[in-house]
């Protein structure tokens, strides 16, 4: 045996597989044209289950036969793909979203929290000083003073470096109607905060927020006699020290909560990371967008979530439009069991032809789906 001999045969039979392919497209293209004449879904799950039940058929063995399914998996995929730039180019669209210029100033701004917050500080580091800023009690809360026109905009955490994401936030993004407009970063540096004059050694309990606590729990770990208690915010954990004037009581905040409510650094940079940092999205109601915006975030749900590839072939969209994503993550979907919303940021405006394609193939063939918005990405 020949491998040269066998590997020009396999040349020859991939000659042929390629004229095909093109062929195979070129129809696909003809399906599109006659699709977006009558307006049809480029997505018909029932004739490709039929199709690939069929090819599956013809195969001769149990190995070819699932060869076959996911050849012709790529394959109606590669198809599908150049019927939505088809689609694209034929309807340009923006999905109602709008292109703005950010102006803010005079904007009544919403976050949660008290007065040194670290959610204020990303305000005050987004906005400045031209803003009306206000806070209110819970994430929730922020939803829906933007949601109801109160604010212009809120501002919500959803991700720690160390910690990970926010997940009510995540779960919030989904249940209203307010887009992501900007994004901050600020520098998260935990301290140890107590009334004046207190020593480390007096004290019993330590307020924070639940990722306050979780953030700095290689310090807390050394005072396993503390009692770690839960606050909304890490501010309100401020404050209540200072009010209720208990030297047995500590704080974890930052040092500017510190200045705020008059209390003392006990000690600083107690974060279990360095460079630990904390990101927030700015929220509109309004679907708009700023010229330069270069990150785009989605959610979605899967129809047939247990079926192989189908998360495959929604992040496909993303690939054959060689766009780059850079975050996934997944949350269950309340009351029904073992079933997932996934959250997706890939770079791009939504201007771009590229980004239009990926979002219109996502759209079509997942459900619930939902663009968060486009906006400009910190480093
Ligand atoms: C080509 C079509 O569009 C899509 C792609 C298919 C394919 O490549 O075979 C099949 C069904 C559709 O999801 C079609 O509708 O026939």
């Amino acid at each position: 045996m020949d491998l040269g001999v066998l590997r020009d045969q396999i040349d020859d039979i991939d000659k042929q597989i390629i004229r095909l392919f093109e062929e195979r497209m070129d129809v696909a293209e003809q399906v599109a044209r006659y699709k977006i004449g009558c307006g049809k879904p480029v997505y018909d799950p029932v004739r490709e289950r039929s199709k690939i039940e069929r090819a599956k058929d013809m195969a001769t063995s149990s190995f070819n036969a699932r060869g076959v399914e996911t050849l012709f998996n790529q394959l109606m995929a590669i198809s599908r793909v150049r019927q939505y730039e088809l689609v694209a180019e034929a309807h340009q669209d923006n999905f109602g979203f709008e292109e703005c210029n950010g102006d803010h100033v005079g904007a009544k701004v919403a976050f949660q929290g008290v007065e040194g917050a670290y959610g204020h500080q990303a305000t005050l580091g987004y906005f400045g000083k031209d803003v009306e800023c206000y806070h209110v009690k819970t994430f929730e809360d922020v939803m829906k003073e933007v949601h109801e026109g109160r604010a212009d905009y809120g501002v919500l955490p959803v991700e720690n470096s160390s910690t990970g994401i926010i997940t009510d936030v995540y779960d919030l993004m989904h249940l209203y109607d307010n887009y992501i407009v900007g994004e901050y970063v600020v520098k998260v540096e935990h301290a140890l905060l107590g009334l004046p004059g207190t020593e480390i050694d007096q004290i019993k309990t330590v307020y924070s927020h639940p990722q306050g606590l979780l953030q700095c729990s290689r310090f807390l770990d050394e005072k396993p006699e503390w009692e770690q208690v839960s606050l909304q915010n890490t501010a309100v954990s401020a404050q209540k020290v200072l009010v209720e004037q208990d030297r047995t009581q500590a704080a974890i905040a930052s040092p500017a909560a510190a200045a705020i409510y008059s209390l003392s650094v006990l000690k600083e940079k107690i974060s279990d990371n360095d460079n630990n940092s904390t990101r927030f999205i700015i929220i509109r109601h309004k679907k708009e967008y700023v010229k330069g915006a270069d990150g785009i975030s989605i959610s979605f749900e899967l129809a047939n979530a247990h079926e192989t590839g189908s998360l495959y072939h929604a992040l496909g969209f993303i690939i054959y439009n060689s766009l780059n994503m850079t975050k996934i993550e997944s949350r269950p979907i309340q009351g029904d069991k073992w079933r997932y919303r996934f959250f997706i940021d890939f770079d791009g405006n939504i201007g771009e032809a590229p980004v239009q394609d990926a979002l219109r193939g996502m759209a079509q063939e997942t459900i619930n789906f939902k663009i968060l918005g486009n906006y400009i990405q910190v480093e």
